[in-house]
C-alpha cells in the first residue's frame, strides 16, 4: 500500500516561515590528547545552514563523525552552537523548548512507568490535568499504533513497540519540530521497515517536520523529502538534494526498483565517500 502524505511547503510556498532556520552555525569542542597534553579545538561544524518548512522530512546524511548528531542536539538546544544563528518558527534559539521533540536510537522510557504514563512525563511537567494528560496519551498510543499496550511496561513491550512508545512520547508536547537520531537502526530490518513506514503515515496525520540523521542511504530516499549531504572535517553541507518521489511513494522494497532511485542513491553515496579520498 502507499502511503499519502501532504506535499511540503517548501518552494511552492515562498511566504511560509520556515519551520527550522539553520544559518551558518559552527561548532568547535575543545579536546585533551592526554593527561598533561595541551588541549586542542576540533572543529566539527562549519558554517552549516539549512532550512526545514512545514509537512517536510529533512534527512542529515554523512560518514560516521561528521557531526550530524552534534548539529541536531545544537538544534535541540542542548550544546550551545560558536557561531551564526539557529530559529524555530522564527524563534531564537537559546536552549531546550517545548517546540522541539526529540526521538533517540535508544528510546530510554522509564522502566517503572507504563507506556501511558512514560507518554504523560513530559505533560505532567508541563503541569497538564490528569483527565487531559490521559486522553492526549491514550491518543498518541492509538496514533502509534500501540492502543492495546497502554497499560504495559517497558519490559514487556519488544523494541519496536519501545520506539512506537518513544515516538508517541515526543509527540505528547505538540512540537513544531520532531528531531530524529537514528531511531530505527536498533531494529531488526523488518521492524525497521514497518517503523519507516508508520513514520510516514504518522507524518502524513501530523505534518510535523522533521529533522532526520540516518546512516543509512535508502531510508533517507524512502523517508526524506530533501536531503542534507554533510561533509566531514570540519561537517559542512555538500549538498542538498530534494528527493522526487512525491507524496505517494511506494513502499521501498518497490522503490528500490525505481531507476530515479538507484540514480540518487549512488550520487549520495559517491558524494558521501568522495571526502575520504580526499
Ligand atoms: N562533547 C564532545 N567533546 C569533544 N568532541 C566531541 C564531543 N561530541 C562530539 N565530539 C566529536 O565531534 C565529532 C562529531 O561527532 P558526532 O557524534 O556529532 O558525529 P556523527 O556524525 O553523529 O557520528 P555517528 O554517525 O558516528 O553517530 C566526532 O569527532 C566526535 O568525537
Amino acid at each position: 500500500m502507499e502511503v499519502a502524505r501532504p506535499e511540503p511547503l517548501a518552494g511552492g510556498a515562498a511566504a511560509q516561515t520556515p519551520r527550522l532556520t539553520v544559518t551558518n552555525v559552527s561548532k568547535a569542542f575543545r579536546v585533551r590528547h592526554g593527561v598533561n597534553q595541551p588541549s586542542s579545538l576540533l572543529q566539527v561544524l562549519k558554517n552549516v545552514s539549512f532550512e526545514a518548512y512545514q509537512n517536510e522530512i529533512v534527512s542529515l546524511i554523512g560518514e560516521s563523525g561528521c557531526g550530524k548528531t552534534t548539529l541536531l542536539r545544537i538544534i535541540q538546544g542542548l550544546i550551545r552552537h560558536d557561531a551564526g544563528q539557529l530559529a524555530v518558527e522564527g524563534r531564537a534559539v537559546r536552549g531546550p523548548g517545548r517546540d522541539r521533540g526529540f526521538v533517540f536510537q535508544q528510546p530510554s522510557l522509564l522502566p517503572w512507568r507504563t507506556a501511558r504514563e512514560n507518554v504523560e512525563f513530559g505533560l505532567e511537567l508541563l503541569r497538564m490535568p490528569a483527565p487531559e494528560r490521559e486522553r492526549r496519551a491514550r491518543d498518541l498510543l492509538e496514533l502509534v499504533g500501540l492502543g492495546h499496550a497502554s497499560e504495559q511496561f517497558p519490559h514487556q513491550l519488544s523494541g519496536g513497540m519501545q520506539q512506537r512508545v518513544g515516538l508517541a512520547r515526543a509527540l505528547a508536547i505538540e512540537p513544531a519540530l520532531l528531531l530524529m537520531d537514528e531511531p530505527f537502526s536498533a531494529l531488526d530490518a523488518q521492524t525497521r521497515e514497518v517503523l519507516q513506514k508508520e513514520l510516514l503515515r504518522i507524518q502524513a496525520e501530523t505534518h510535523k517536520t522533521i529533522i532526520f540523521v540516518t546512516h543509512d542511504l535508502d531510508e533517507a530516499l524512502y523517508l526524506s523529502d530533501r536531503i542534507i549531504v554533510l561533509g566531514a572535517k570540519p561537517g559542512r553541507v555538500k549538498e542538498i538534494i530534494k528527493v522526487p518521489f512525491g507524496s505517494e511513494r511506494p513502499e521501498l522494497p518497490l522503490l528500490r526498483g525505481d531507476p530515479q532511485f538507484q540514480e540518487l542513491r549512488a550520487r549520495i553515496w559517491q558524494l558521501i565517500s568522495n571526502q575520504t579520498t580526499h
